[in-house]
């Protein structure tokens, strides 16, 4: 028989704590007139046997602090040093707390520190690392503050450099049609500021790889502004048991649910759901958590958007993942205009080679694209790219034309027939 309390996972690691915090809160050797405050960052791992009423039963949630919030913490940590005059004028811990959305109080301390270590720094001397400080021109400025948040930077805040990642060439024009669905997601985005009825807004972008979608939905990402933006992306998760995917998963929504505005992107989902078209199999315990997390409604003053991508959307269809998303967009690929227009960005062709070169690329991904220019880039020699890259050369076409033949596969020329 199971031991009371116990977690089921088979560690038994925390047994034996929960025994003991459950005898003495409510068993025979309980203690009186004792208050007992429990703390913790995870609830959901909590023992629920803990949590029942007679036992740790009000449960007060700390959130992130507010901008008025973060300036009473700034307070706290630089009062020392303001009556010690060692903070300079310029510093505004009005404008830092504004801008320190989604710190914590414990990274705000850390930011103060950090700040301090670059006031320091500028008084040591390298030559010298024995000299004595001169104390009295130590002064903590606002640039320490400024450089200082760039080196510590909030846990759950928007990871933007992950986002860039997904958008390795930038983002070019690629015409009307991929156009349309950014200005679509931003009014999405504006929905879900302003949103008072409807906190959570999922929409999917679906369409043949290469096309785009995952650079569209960081871009979106990058653009709102949002306090928390995460993406989950199979490549996080290689050789995770479903179980542990899942945990994952729901650990991404947990943490979003805690600020007011968050975007989770949901990457591939075709991958996340483990699927494969011989077979075909895919998790089925993975679906049943983004059914369920798609319509979960995140708690009262929280808004949420979900952006979703798939190249497979036949599969998401039979699934009923597609229902769950509330819009669905296609993102398609790169006709003959579409092209020319990214290519003129580029500007890596002559004007006369410019039409020459477009005329061969029909239904084109823009990844492939990307791919495709810059292979002919490096020339027959090979060694042309930093030189087409300035703008010193142009691509020559009949090379252009060559690499085109090597990486259009059978199954495309096939289809090209
Ligand atoms: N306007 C644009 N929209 C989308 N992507 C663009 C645009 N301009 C340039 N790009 C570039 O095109 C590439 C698109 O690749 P991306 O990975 O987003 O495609 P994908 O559809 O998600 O592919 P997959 O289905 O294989 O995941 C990115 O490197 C991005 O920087």
């Amino acid at each position: 028989m199971q031991s009371r309390g116990s977690t089921r996972d088979g560690t038994g690691v925390h047994d034996s704590i929960v025994n003991q915090l459950l005898t003495k809160i409510d068993g025979v050797e309980s203690l009186n007139n004792v208050l007992l405050i429990g703390m913790t960052n995870r609830k959901d791992l909590l023992d629920e046997a803990l949590l029942r009423p007679g036992r740790l039963e009000v449960h007060v949630e700390i959130n992130l602090p507010d901008e008025n919030g973060r300036l009473q913490i700034l307070q706290i940590h630089t009062s020392k040093m303001k009556e010690n005059s060692f903070l300079a004028a310029d510093v505004s811990l009005q404008e830092l707390a504004a801008r320190t959305k989604n710190y914590s109080g414990a990274e705000l301390e850390g930011v103060v520190k950090s700040a301090v270590s670059f006031a320091l720094n500028r008084q040591i001397s390298m030559d010298d690392l024995t000299k004595p400080l001169d104390e009295d021109s130590i002064k903590v400025t606002m640039d320490d503050f400024l450089h200082a948040l760039h080196e510590i930077v909030p846990a759950f805040g928007a990871s933007t450099d992950d986002l860039e990642r997904c958008r390795l060439n930038g983002i070019v024009d690629c015409g009307k049609r991929h156009m349309h669905i950014h200005e679509r997601a931003m009014l999405l985005v504006e929905q879900v500021k302003v949103s008072q009825g409807s906190p959570l807004v999922t929409c999917l972008l679906e369409g043949p790889s290469g096309s785009g979608k995952t650079a569209t939905a960081a871009t979106i990402g990058i653009e709102s502004d949002f306090p928390f933006v995460k993406i989950i992306s199979a490549e996080t998760m290689i050789g995770l048991s479903e179980g542990s995917k899942c945990a994952q998963i729901v650990k991404v929504f947990e943490d979003a649910y805690k600020s007011q505005l968050s975007i989770i992107i949901l990457d591939d989902i075709e991958r996340l759901l483990e699927y494969v078209a011989v077979g075909p199999r895919f998790s089925n315990s993975i679906s049943q958590t983004l059914l369920v997390l798609l319509k979960r409604l995140p708690p009262k003053g929280k808004n949420m958007l979900v952006i979703g991508t798939t190249s497979e959307v036949g599969f998401l269809e039979s699934l009923g993942i597609c229902d769950a998303f509330s819009v669905t967009y296609h993102v398609p690929r790169l006709n003959r205009d579409d092209a020319k227009k990214v290519l003129q960005g580029l500007s890596v062709f002559t004007e006369d080679d410019l039409d020459s070169a477009v005329e061969e690329l029909n239904d084109i991904s823009i990844k492939k694209l990307y791919m495709l220019v810059e292979m002919a880039a490096q020339g027959s020699e090979g060694k042309s790219a930093e030189a087409i890259r300035s703008g010193k050369e142009k691509i020559d076409l009949n090379h252009f034309y060559d690499i085109l033949q090597d990486i259009s596969t059978d199954r495309d020329r096939l289809l090209s027939l």
